[in-house]
């Protein structure tokens, strides 16, 4: 098949990789010039993935987009969620009206509270079965290194999940399909709020039982907003829920779980942003969570400390005091 990505970073590169591995031919695309060379002519992306030393054959790069999506198969969508609609804006219209669009983005945008579903679906004007969610404990540097990992595709027309998930499967990379687009998207957005908490409190020195008692408590926030959102519970057991929540939140190499790490050691928000090697997503989707409790009339204990953290600055001690209400209630 051919596939398209759109945006060059540090998980469109891996999860190109992963295509051209599974045998289909990958078209880049990116804005910046020094990206699309990069890739184009020295099989390399040097600023977001420099881990790799040299890119599959059967991956290319341009920053036209017509010809980037010209006869696309499939469309994947890798771009910080905050700017997605703003960079999506000019392809409606270019997109093949047969293709399926899948995004890898894990973020809700601040300004409207709407999941990249709704993002992507809306500014593309895409019918719901052809918009595909990816998502699972994915690190992109240990994808790109060709470690096994597993993910899960979400497409409201399973038949779509299984074409998106046939085109990224390889000898080391595993997708499962689920119908559930709702619960894939919150799973992928909500854990990098707890990322950014377990960070925190990991950077301010606590060991195991802060992290459990922070990733357990977490979950279950996660899995409340899901079902009130209409996701399936089981969602948020799986990969996409659990197990992303084991890889990010246990790895120095996830950025939600470095930005939180550094704030624990004592860096502003600012310094932390400085420092990020790639985007944070939970940074401003915490709000976002927020908000979406308030909605939905469900209690978000762990984002309302966290953006508390992030809003006014309160310290490691101070968040994980606000976990602790002053009622006894049942688990
Ligand atoms: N890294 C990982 O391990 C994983 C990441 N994800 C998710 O995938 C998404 C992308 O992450 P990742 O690739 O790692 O992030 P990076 O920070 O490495 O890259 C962000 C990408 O967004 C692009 N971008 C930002 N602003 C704009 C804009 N205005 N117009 C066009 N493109 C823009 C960047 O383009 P440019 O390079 O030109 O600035 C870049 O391609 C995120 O939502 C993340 O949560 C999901 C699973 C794993
Ligand atoms: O989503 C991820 C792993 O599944 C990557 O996490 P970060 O965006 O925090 O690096």
């Amino acid at each position: 098949m051919k596939i398209t990505v759109l945006g060059a970073g540090a998980w469109g590169t891996a999860f190109g990789q992963v295509l051209a591995d599974a045998g289909n031919d990958v078209m880049m695309w990116a804005i910046e010039p020094e990206i699309v060379e990069g890739i184009r002519d020295h099989r390399r992306n040097a600023v977001r993935l420099p881990s790799v030393e040299r890119l599959p054959e059967r991956m290319t790069a341009t920053g036209d987009r017509a010809e980037a999506v010209a006869g696309a198969d499939i469309v994947i969508v890798s771009i910080a969620a905050q700017a997605a609609r703003v960079a999506l804006e000019p392809f409606r219209g270019l997109i093949p009206e047969t293709a399926v669009v899948a995004s890898l983005m894990k973020g809700i945008e601040r300004t409207t509270g709407k999941r990249m579903d709704e993002v992507v679906r809306e500014t593309l004007d895409l019918p719901e079965a052809r918009f595909a969610a990816i998502s699972g404990p994915n690190l992109s540097k240990e994808v790109a290194a060709r470690n096994p990992s597993a993910t899960v595709v979400a497409c409201s027309d399973i038949m779509n999940a299984r074409l998106v998930a046939r085109a990224c499967t390889t000898h080391y990379f595993r997708p499962f399909v689920t119908t559930d687009v709702v619960g894939l998207e919150l799973c992928g957005s909500l854990k990098n709020v707890i990322a950014l908490a377990v960070g925190m409190a990991r950077g301010a020195g606590y060991g195991e039982n802060t992290a459990a008692m922070i990733e357990t408590r977490g979950l279950a926030e996660m899995t409340a907003i899901g079902v009130a959102a209409g996701a399936d519970a089981k969602t948020f057991c799986g990969l996409a829920g659990v197990g992303d929540l084991i890889a990010t939140c246990g790895s120095p190499l996830s950025r939600n779980y470095t930005f939180g790490s550094n704030l624990g050691k004592g860096m502003s928000v600012e310094e932390a942003t400085k420092v990020s090697n790639g985007v944070a997503e939970g940074v401003p989707t915490t709000d976002a969570v927020v908000a979406l409790g308030e909605r939905l009339g469900v209690p978000t204990p762990l984002a309302t400390a966290m953006s508390h953290v992030l809003g006014r600055g309160i310290g490691c001690g101070e968040m994980l005091g606000e976990l602790f209400g002053p009622d006894i209630t049942e688990e």
